[in-house]
């Protein structure tokens, strides 16, 4: 979207495992809905910057796109979790086998812009493929090292999976029948920090701004959005919510999301007014019943959100001796996920095991911080708020 504002830029598309999406975009010529859905109709935009569309098991291409000095920039969008799968066939190797090949071609530089939920996603990607290269010949790994720009990146819209009423929604408003169309709020923001060797669209066009240091936003918007997302998505399955827009008019969760949002404002580096009106947006954003946002879409891979959302706001209450009821209510909904759904997360079968050990509070906060682990007044209350947790549901 934000590409389409520069005409002169196009998108050659990846998917990393979905073979029928590249196949449905080539079947429209590139070509979808955006959907953005406020309190009224939604308004519709038909997208064009995507260029070509290709499955990621097309390498020949890939390693072709990557290769030429025409691409400027490769985006990621790869879930938390893609930045830590290591080994044969997966993202990381495959960027690096596309680097590889364009050091082979030539060398330009090229910069890379990870746009998923992580704090520093720029530095978390160049550590990633630094460890994929460290047997590379000396020669490429100095060449990552200089020619490689790693931008880091704050994406904050939401934008939840596709559903087949949202498709025939699309065709009704549009005429278009469109197999590919995309739903979200009107709220938009990108920001973005880091250089661009062989420059870039002029997305500020289409509002992105570009900052020289990300970390007051990260921390903002990883712990107010995507840490309320997560207490929710943990405890509103427990307390009967399906979607985020159910759970914020649920007294209980209403509550704890507030208390969440005190909590995390006291530890936040960004002015308290700008705290106020990120988090009163947000509630709006939160409530909309345009957007139905499921909560165990979000319930996935906790191991790898939990840390960056919930864990430093925790650390920052403990050493004042406070025991703050969102993130324990976080933590308690965490086990009983782990103890009663179907896991999706990378160390699931690690994570389900632990958490249904006996002591299985202390356990699953070992394999995330040994610290927290070893504070017993933590691991008590966590394990007397999941007792809490299943009797509201009484
Ligand atoms: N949807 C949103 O509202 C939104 C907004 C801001 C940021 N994000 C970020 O984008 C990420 C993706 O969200 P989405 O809504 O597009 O999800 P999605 O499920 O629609 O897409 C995830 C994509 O990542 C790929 N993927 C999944 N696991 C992977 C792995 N281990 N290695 C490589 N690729 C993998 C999938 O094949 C798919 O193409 C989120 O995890 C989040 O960090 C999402
Ligand atoms: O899988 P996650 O938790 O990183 O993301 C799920 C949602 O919280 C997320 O997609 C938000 O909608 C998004 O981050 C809004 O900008």
């Amino acid at each position: 979207m934000y590409t389409m504002a520069d005409p002169d830029w196009g998108v050659a598309a990846y998917t990393f495992r979905n073979a029928d999406l590249p196949r449905t975009l080539t079947e429209q010529d590139g070509l979808y809905t955006l959907q953005v859905r406020g309190n009224g109709e939604p308004q519709t935009e038909i997208v064009d910057s995507i260029s070509r569309a290709h499955p990621g098991g097309d390498t020949e291409r890939w390693l072709a796109d990557l290769a030429s000095p025409e691409v400027a920039l490769l985006t990621l969008t790869i879930t938390e979790a893609g930045y830590r799968a290591v080994g044969d066939g997966t993202a990381i190797d495959r960027v690096l086998a596309g680097l590889r090949e364009r050091h082979r071609a030539g060398g330009s530089p090229i910069a890379l812009v990870p746009c998923d939920n992580l704090p520093g996603n720029g530095e978390v990607l160049r550590g990633a493929l630094a460890r994929a290269a460290q047997d590379e010949p000396p020669g490429f790994r100095s060449w990552l090292g200089e020619h490689v720009s790693f931008v880091d990146t704050v994406v904050d819209r939401i934008t939840p999976a596709t559903t087949q009423d949202d498709v025939a929604t699309a065709a009704r408003l549009t005429g278009f029948d469109d197999h590919a169309p995309v739903v979200t709020e009107p709220f938009s923001e990108w920001l973005l920090a880091g250089e661009f060797p062989l420059g870039r669209p002029a997305w500020e066009a289409a509002g992105a701004r570009f900052v020289s240091d990300l970390a007051a936003y990260e921390q903002r918007k990883l712990w107010f959005l995507n840490g309320a997302h997560t207490l929710l998505a943990y405890t509103g399955p427990v307390l009967g919510c399906a979607t985020v827009d159910e759970a914020v008019r649920h007294p209980t969760l209403a509550s704890l999301i507030e208390s969440w949002w005190d909590t995390a404002a006291r530890h936040a580096s960004l002015p308290a007014g700008d705290l106020a009106d990120y988090r009163e947006r947000l509630l709006r954003r939160f409530s909309s019943r345009g957007i139905r946002h499921h909560l165990l879409h979000i319930a996935v891979a906790g191991s790898q959100k939990i840390p960056a959302r919930i864990l430093p706001v925790l650390r920052a209450e403990r050493s004042r001796q406070r025991l703050p009821e969102p993130a324990i209510a976080a933590l308690a909904g965490w086990l009983i996920h782990l103890r009663d759904r179907d896991v999706v997360d990378p160390r699931a079968d690690e994570l389900v095991t632990l958490a249904r050990a006996a002591d299985g509070a202390r356990r699953v906060l070992s394999a995330v911080d040994a610290a927290l682990a070893d504070d017993r007044e933590l691991v008590t209350t966590v394990d007397d708020y999941v007792d809490h947790l299943r009797r509201s549901v009484l």
